[in-house]
Formats: structure tokens, sequence, C-alpha cells
């Protein structure tokens, strides 16, 4: 049997030898320097990969490129059109761009300072937003394809489901089929909008998430229907542009997750941008007319609108990749089990991302991904960190990590609080935030940080100072005395933990 020697094999661990349509592999186990070459062991396979990834979104990317780095051969499965998944293409980079470019055009973080009138932009067009989006989209789809490439993971253009449990055919959308044999499968197929019959979406007047991108123009009026994170981003960026939003939410309160005095603060800003909330009422049905749409909500309320965005939760994809086929079921939310190591029901099949739910997350599954591929590949691996941040894209935005006052309050856990306003920090007159806050909520026993809650610009970057503090086992004390460079928005951690510390010392010193 003659080896193949192609340049790249040359420096592999790997010797692949092709034999009708499988691929013989013998794996020459070592450590070379730094690098990691797979386990000592010799191995035949008769699998066309040793791992396939179904999907090519964060969670899917990174178990690709952890299992390569682990020297496995590996392939990853996406339509064509959707390489970087929902994150890239119609999820969380397109809702993100499109906020930078309302904030830059809007002009609406500048307005502290040069009055309530100052626009970059008078008439702020979809073309405007759109054009800045899809240059952001392309870029990062470079980034991924090449990333994939030099890393070796071959990229199978289609749409996978389960022919048997160690094989996936793969339709490339011209009815050209192929089949695909892996000694591991990892699921990263993640989610997609629900969309509820009683909601008659036509794309253009009533919409989901995916929908708001390709808007020909901004809405004088809109409905959101759901306040999650996404029906409230999307609300905030529209309220921004000058469009009449009004929110609809069956709970009584929005984004329970989150600290009830930073929630306050957001509704006080959306409602001053004009938004309008329904809370704790249902939408039953939304109807398209020409030129708008009207949504009924259960109690018999109609509220006509140019446009309604549906964003009542999304649908895991479980029931699109013929599961029975490998021994697998998903739930009624198209959502797939899995154990500690993100192992389905059937050990050597994988699922990691939004298809198993909680936290659904860009940042959660990129993790899950490398973990699963990490287990898969027999590498030693930490469990996902039990400390992870929120970042939510309003305007303002916010972010947190920890417990919640509302959270420490119901388990019982006595906490002090320490406040810092930006509107008294140098750099956030600079900056021309008067609202932001920086709270950190403190342990009086050890003087642990139990929680850090931001809100106002750079709270989603400024959050890890907090993470990282709470992660390394450090106390208030420690942010006390640092030093922070000046003037910046991080010197509110020293504002508030010395706020924290004076409070604490003056029960102290009641208390004798
Ligand atoms: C509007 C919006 C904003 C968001 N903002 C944020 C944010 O700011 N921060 C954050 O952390 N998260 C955010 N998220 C969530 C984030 O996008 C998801 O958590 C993340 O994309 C999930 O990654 P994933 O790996 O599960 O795959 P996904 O990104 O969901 O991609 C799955 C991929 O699998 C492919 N696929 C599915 N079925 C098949 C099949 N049968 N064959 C081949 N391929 C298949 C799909 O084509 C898709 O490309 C947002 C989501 C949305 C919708
Ligand atoms: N910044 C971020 O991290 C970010 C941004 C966007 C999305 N995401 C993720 O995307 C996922 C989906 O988000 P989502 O906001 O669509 O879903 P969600 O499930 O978080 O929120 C849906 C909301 O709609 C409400 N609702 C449902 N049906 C309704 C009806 N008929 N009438 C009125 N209200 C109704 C629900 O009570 C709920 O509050 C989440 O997991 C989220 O974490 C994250």
């Amino acid at each position: 049997m003659a080896l193949n020697t192609t340049p790249w094999m040359s420096h592999s661990p790997y010797r692949t030898l092709i034999c009708c349509r499988y691929s013989i592999t013998l794996t020459l186990g070592h450590r070379n320097g730094g690098a990691v070459w797979p386990k000592p062991a010799t191995l035949l396979s008769v699998y066309d990969f040793d791992i396939l990834v179904i999907g090519s979104g964060p969670s899917g990317q990174k178990a690709a490129i952890a299992a390569t780095k682990l020297g496995r051969r590996v392939g990853v499965v996406d339509r064509r059109a959707m390489i970087g998944g929902v994150c890239i293409n119609t999820g969380t980079i397109p809702s993100k761009t499109l906020r930078e470019a309302v904030l830059y055009l809007s002009g609406l973080s500048q307005r502290d300072m040069y009055g309530q009138s100052y626009r970059l932009k008078d008439d702020v067009t979809m073309d405007d937003l759109s054009s800045r989006t899809q240059h952001v989209i392309s870029r990062q789809i470079d980034v991924i394809r090449s990333q994939l490439a030099r890393n070796r993971v071959t990229v199978i253009n289609g749409t996978a489901r389960f022919t048997d449990p160690h094989a996936v055919t793969v339709d490339d959308g011209t009815h050209h089929e192929a089949k695909y044999t892996a000694e591991k499968i990892i699921i990263a197929a993640g989610t997609r909008p629900a969309r509820p019959d009683s909601v008659a979406f036509d794309d253009r007047n009533v919409i989901d998430s995916d929908g708001v991108l390709n808007l020909e123009r901004i809405p004088r009026s809109m409905v959101v229907v759901g306040a999650g994170v996404i029906g409230i981003e999307y609300a905030s960026m529209f309220a921004a542009l000058g469009t009449k939003v009004t929110v609809v939410e069956r709970r009584t309160r929005m984004l329970e997750f989150v600290d009830l005095e930073i929630i306050e603060a957001l509704k006080y800003h959306l409602r001053d941008l004009s938004v309008t909330f329904r809370f704790g009422e249902e939408v039953a049905t939304v109807e398209q007319h020409q030129g708008g749409a009207i949504a009924t909500l259960v109690s018999g309320k109609r509220i006509a609108a140019d446009t309604v965005m549906y964003s009542a939760g999304r649908q895991g994809v479980a029931s699109e990749l013929n599961l029975d086929a490998a021994g697998l079921a998903g739930d009624n939310r198209g959502r797939i089990k899995v154990d500690e190591h993100y192992r389905t029901d059937v050990p050597h099949i994988y699922a990691v991302g939004d298809v198993i739910g909680f936290p659904a997350l860009a940042s959660t599954s990129m993790e899950q991904g490398r973990m699963a591929a990490y287990h898969a590949c027999d590498e030693p691996v930490h469990a996902l960190m039990e400390l992870q941040p929120i970042g939510i894209y309003t305007i303002p935005e916010i972010s947190f990590v920890g417990k919640t006052e509302d959270e420490l309050t119901e388990q019982q856990v006595p906490f002090e609080v320490g406040i810092s306003r930006y509107r008294e920090l140098a750099r956030g007159q600079i900056t021309g935030d008067a609202h932001g806050m920086l709270k950190l909520l403190v342990a009086p026993g050890d003087r642990s940080l139990l929680g850090v809650h931001v809100f106002g610009t750079g709270a989603t970057e400024l959050v890890h100072i907090g993470q990282a503090v709470m992660g390394c086992g450090g106390s208030v004390d420690y942010l006390v005395d640092a030093v922070f460079n000046y003037p910046t928005l991080a010197e509110s951690y020293k504002v508030a933990a010395l706020d924290a510390v004076n409070k604490m010392r003056h029960i102290d010193r009641l208390h004798g």
C-alpha cells in the first residue's frame, strides 16, 4: 500500500490512503514541541472523516478547529449561503453592526453634548444601514473560510440529514446528493425564528428577526412581539431611528434575568424615545394589510403599524436532521438533549450551541463546540465556567456577571451595593454619557464580589474586569487598591468599590 504524500500530509501525523470511498488512516502519535499530535495509537479508519460537524455557526467552527488542531480529519457541512451560521448571517453580527450604524448615523450618543436635534444624517435609510452590515458580514465570512481552509477543515456545501448513526447525506441544493461517513458527529445546527400559524408572515410588513435585514425602508411605526433580548435590542434600534415602537410582552416585565434597577433605567430611556410598553399582554394574531399590519391582542386591543416584528422565541432545527436514522429524537422545540460532555443518547454523536437550548448565546456556543471536540478526541477538558457574562446590546447597552440583587435577596444572601455613575467620572463627561452606571454587589463577610452590573457606554466590555476579579477570587479591596488609567470608564470600578467599602465601614462603626 502506497502512502499518500501530498505536501500537507508530509508534516501531518496522518498518512492517508484513498481506497474506494474509504480512507485508511494510520495515526502515528507523538508530541512535537508544543504541538499536540494525536494520541499514540495505531488506528485504521473506515470513515471519510474522524469528526464531521453539521453547522458552521460559532459552535460548529470552534468544534471543527479544535478537532483539527488535535490532528483529526474534520469536515463541516453547511449551506453555501450560511457559512458562519445564524451568528454571522442573520443574528449576532448583522444586529450588532446595524446597532453601530444606527448609533453613528442617528447621532444619538452625542445629543447630550450637541443638543436633542443633533443627527449625523437627516434621512437615514435602510441602504445606509445595510451597506455597513453587508460589509461586515462578508469580511467575517472571509475570515471564517480562511480559518477553516488553513486548518485543513473540509467544507461541504449543502444540507445534511442522517442516514445511519455514522453517516449523513448532503443535498447541495441542486438535487445532487453525496454521502459522508464519520467516526464521530457533532450536531451544531442551531435554531430558526419560531413562526406560529396565527401570524401571517409576508416578509414585508410582518417579519421575524431575519426579515429586519431585508426591510426596504425604515418603518414609521412598528409592533415588536416579545420583549426578549432580540425584541428589545431591535426595539431600541428602531426607536433611535425615530420609529414609533410598541412592545407587547406577555410577561409582566422584560428581561427577568437582568437587575431590576437597570431594567427600570432602560425602560426610562426607551420611553424617552417614544417606545410604548404593553406588559402582561399577549399577541393572539397578526394580519397583513395593504401597506401595514394589525396585531390583535388577547385582551381585544388592536395595534396597527407599518411593520410587525415577531421576536417571540426561536425553534431548534432537530426535526430537519432525520434524527431517527441516527437513533436520536429532538424535543417539541426542535432541541437535542445532551449530557455534561455534550454527548447525545448515542455516545459518538454530540450536540452543541443553540440546538441544545439554554443559554443559546454565541459566546457559550463557541465554548461548547470546543469542549465537545476535545471530549470526542479524548483530550482532557475543564467543564464550562459557571461565571458567564451576559451582554445585551440595547441602547444604552447592558452587561452583567454573577448574581442580581433579586437573586441574592431570594437566597437570603446579605450584600452591600457600591455604585458609580458615569456623570461623576471625567470620561463619562468626555463621552457625553450622563446616565451610565456600574454597580457592584459585595459580600460583607469575605468582601468577595457577588455580582457586577453595568449600564451605558462600553458596558459589554467593562464587565470583563469584574468577571476577571470574580473568577480569580479577588475581593472588593483589590478594586479599592488598584490604579486605573485616567480618565476612563474603568475607573467606575474603583468608585463603586469605595462606595461599597464606605457603606460596610459605616455599619461596622455603628455596630462597634
Ligand atoms: C438577532 C440575533 C441577535 C443575537 N445577538 C447575540 C449577541 O449579541 N451575543 C450572543 O452571544 N449571541 C447572540 N445571538 C445568539 C447567537 O447568534 C447564537 O447563540 C449562535 O449563533 C448559535 O450558534 P450555533 O453554533 O448554535 O449555530 P448557528 O449560528 O445557529 O448556525 C447554525 C448553522 O447550522 C446550519 N444548519 C442547520 N441545519 C443544517 C443541516 N441540516 N445541514 C447543514 N447545515 C445545517 C445552518 O445553516 C446554520 O448556518 C443572537 C441571535 C439572534 C437571532
Ligand atoms: N445580546 C445577546 O446576547 C442576544 C441578542 C439577541 C438574541 N439572543 C438570543 O437569542 C435567543 C432568542 O431570543 P428571543 O428574544 O427571540 O426569545 P426569548 O424566548 O428570549 O423571548 C421571547 C419573549 O417573547 C414573549 N412572547 C412569546 N410569545 C408572545 C406573544 N404571543 N405575545 C407577547 N409576547 C410573547 C416571551 O414571554 C418572551 O419574553 C435567546 O436565547 C437570546 O439569548 C441573545
